[in-house]
């Protein structure tokens, strides 16, 4: 994770983290030395009596305060594809056909719960039972366990297909199915029946569309999603359709509002644009495609795609300007404004930032970008490169996040990640991992953006090059291993902006897609600060047309605690011209600046600089002085001290200029 967190470094002594590294290595021989022995029969009523012991253990537990005092331990690097197979190409089999560490690939598994579920921080579980209820078996579905803030576990009434279960062992050793892809499950709450009897289809679709309306009532939003969809399953069979074509726009149009209260904004803006009549000569029909104009529109909007947003306000204006001229020109002047952005950078920051609190942490805003290209920078990758000359303090680009989890939300949750493939334990924030593979879900069309950054773990062969993804039938198959992998080496911290005291449990955590391409220097000619969830990045000093842009990962001061997180982090060993000035300092010196900078830590977490008496700035000043001397003023001409920074960041608030 990335630079600005000083203070978030978790302690684990020597012995947690050896327990944590053979917990791992414990379960991966035992895996390995399993694979493929047929599976052990489990005795029901037991293994559904302790199923229900944990589950009011795990509820207990939920509710003590313990519970954010610890972090969850995740063994990752072992990765594997999901599902790309359709569900009809898939083999049916059975709980008896296990076989002990096997993706079972070519078949499909149905089973129904047989019991409460456990639910944990990064995973929840239950006994299942297959179609014949013979067997029974463990299921767990690890991080990505639930949906629109619901356990997909707990879902009512619902039948689990798994697409090419992998059967495995638990940390303990305990023989379980697993699901680590979202789309490896499919979860059936309707039914398949194809309806030949044209009426009696009807009907039926009527009758989810009536469920559907209830549930949206009740704000049971994923029912109504449900109901909608199975009533739509019905209504665009052809005889249906032929038969009676505004049923299946009606379940469109309320799909769609359902869509954008889900913030599912691709389904959104096709079930809207699916639903238009297009009859200009009644008014009812036009009052209905102005509806759906809006939730196109809006779902157009919140996917940042600007033009098309406004060609459909505009298209509604023209339909209904007796009914909405008011409200739709407020709108399109907001995209006016967002366009301006995106085109020319002309946010106002201030009225943003204004705008932004604890309750509303993300701005209403575009993206802007111009200034910069993406292109090959030998030796790091790809990075970015300057369009045209920026003056220093400049912008060289605003972004806003493809996604933040702040430390204050319900979202966030931080793991110690142990890497079988790098042996390294890391902090991991796994709750944004959770969120970008869940607004990646919800918006397949950003797929390919996502799965374009660098991450370690490639990931399957894409099949689909509009989206860069697989596509199961069931939706999309989102790789979570390379969603992991991509966040650890390209997530930000924002910081805490509102107020609230961050460490490592609650860090808040954000994903760039542009500011990911770009690459560190120690030395960086780039330095960025954050408006709410907006990354804003100005010249560090003058940047010429064809330069590359760096920005800092890790300002850390102390060279050795800056070249060790870059490695740990990014997994590169920097080579900047700091570094390479920096290195040569003898051991003393380094060990020396070390010291003061611990003495500078303690002293601005004690002195506030507002308003700060004689003797802190005396005493600031000292320190100040006493880092000076640590450089070399010969070797390090024209570079930055690092080491400095803090506490010339506080002077220049304790004693501003005149
Ligand atoms: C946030 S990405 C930057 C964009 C990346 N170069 C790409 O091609 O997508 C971070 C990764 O870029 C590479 N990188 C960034 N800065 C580097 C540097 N100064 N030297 C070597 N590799 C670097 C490392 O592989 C790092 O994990």
């Amino acid at each position: 994770m990335a630079a600005q967190r000083s203070g978030n470094t978790v302690f684990l002594t020597e012995q947690e983290a050896e327990r944590i590294r053979n917990t791992v290595k414990e379960r991966v021989k035992k895996c390995n030395a399993a694979a493929g022995q047929a599976r052990e029969p489990r005795d029901a009523k037991s293994a559904i009596r302790n199923a229900t012991g944990a589950s009011l253990m795990a509820d207990m537990a939920d509710m003590g305060p313990s519970q954010a005092a610890t972090m969850p331990a995740i063994g990752v690097g072992q990765p594997y594809p999901p599902c790309v197979v359709p569900l009809k190409d898939l083999q049916p089999m059975k709980l008896g056909d296990l076989r002990m560490e096997t993706h079972h690939r070519g078949y499909r598994l149905t089973v129904k719960r047989a019991s409460p579920v456990v639910t944990l921080a990064a995973r929840s579980w239950a006994m299942v039972q297959d179609e014949a209820g013979e067997e029974i078996e463990r299921l767990e579905i690890c991080l990505h366990k639930r949906r629109h803030g619901r356990e997909v576990l707990e879902t009512p009434g619902a039948v689990f297909i798994l697409k090419e279960p992998y059967f495995t062992l638990t940390d303990d050793g305990e023989p379980t199915l697993r699901v680590d892809h979202p789309s490896d499950l499919v979860v059936v709450t309707g039914t398949d029946a194809e309806v030949s009897d044209v009426a009696a289809a009807e009907k039926m679709a009527k009758r989810c569309k009536d469920e559907g309306n209830a549930a949206l009532e009740k704000q049971n939003l994923p029912l109504a999603h449900a109901k909608y969809t199975e009533g739509l399953r019905i209504a665009r069979q052809d005889v249906v359709h032929n038969a009676n074509p505004d049923l299946a726009r009606d379940l469109s149009r309320n799909r769609a509002h359902v869509n954008l209260l889900l913030s599912q904004f691709d389904e959104a803006e096709a079930d809207a644009k699916a639903s238009l009549i297009g009859r200009d000569d009644d008014q009812r029909s036009k009052e209905l495609d102005s509806k759906a104009l809006f939730r196109a529109g809006t779902a157009a909007y919140n996917l940042g795609k600007y033009r098309e947003a406004k060609e459909l306000f505009e298209r509604r204006l023209k339909l209904t300007p007796d009914i909405s001229s008011k409200e739709t020109s407020a709108i399109l002047r907001k995209i006016d404004l967002r366009l301006r952005e995106q085109e020319a950078g002309t946010h106002d920051l201030s009225k943003i930032r204004a705008g932004l609190s604890r309750a509303r942490p993300r701005a209403d805003a575009a993206s802007f970008v111009a200034n910069t290209t993406i292109k090959d920078s030998p030796g790091r990758g790809r990075g970015l490169f300057a369009t045209r000359d920026i003056p220093e303090g400049d912008i060289i680009f605003i972004e806003k996040a493809f996604c933040v989890v702040w430390g204050f939300e319900s979202d966030v949750l931080t793991a110690i990640t142990y890497d079988v493939r790098d042996d390294r334990i890391r902090v991991s924030p796994v709750g944004l991992t959770r969120a970008v593979v869940h607004k990646l879900l919800n918006n397949p069309s950003q797929t390919a953006a996502v799965m374009n950054l660098y991450g370690d773990w490639p990931g399957v062969p894409t099949t689909n090059t509009a989206t860069n993804t697989t596509t199961a039938d069931d939706g999309p198959a989102i790789d979570t291993f390379r969603v992991h992998d991509i966040v650890s080496r390209n997530a930000f911290g924002p910081g805490s902006q509102f107020g609230d005291a961050e460490g490592a449990r609650n860090a808040s955590t954000g994903l760039w897609l542009r500011a990911a391409l770009g690459n560190h220097s120690c030395a960086a000619n780039a330095r960025k600060e954050f408006v709410g969830d907006l990354m804003v990045l100005r010249a560090a000093r003058r940047i010429a047309r064809g330069d590359e842009i760096f920005h800092a990962y890790d300002e850390s001061g102390d060279y050795d605690a800056r070249r060790e997180a870059l490695a740990r982090t990014w997994g590169f060993d920097c080579a900047c011209e700091l570094c390479v000035v920096e290195r040569e300092d003898p051991p003393a010196v380094r060990r020396r600046r070390r010291e003061l900078i611990a003495e500078v830590d303690a002293f601005v977490a004690r002195e506030r600089p507002a308003g700060a008496n004689r003797r802190a700035v005396v005493r600031a000043q000292r320190l100040a002085k006493a880092i000076e001397e640590t450089y070399d003023a010969q070797r390090y001409k024209g570079l930055p001290r690092l080491a400095a920074r803090t506490i010339q960041e506080w002077l220049a608030i304790a004693t501003p200029r005149r």
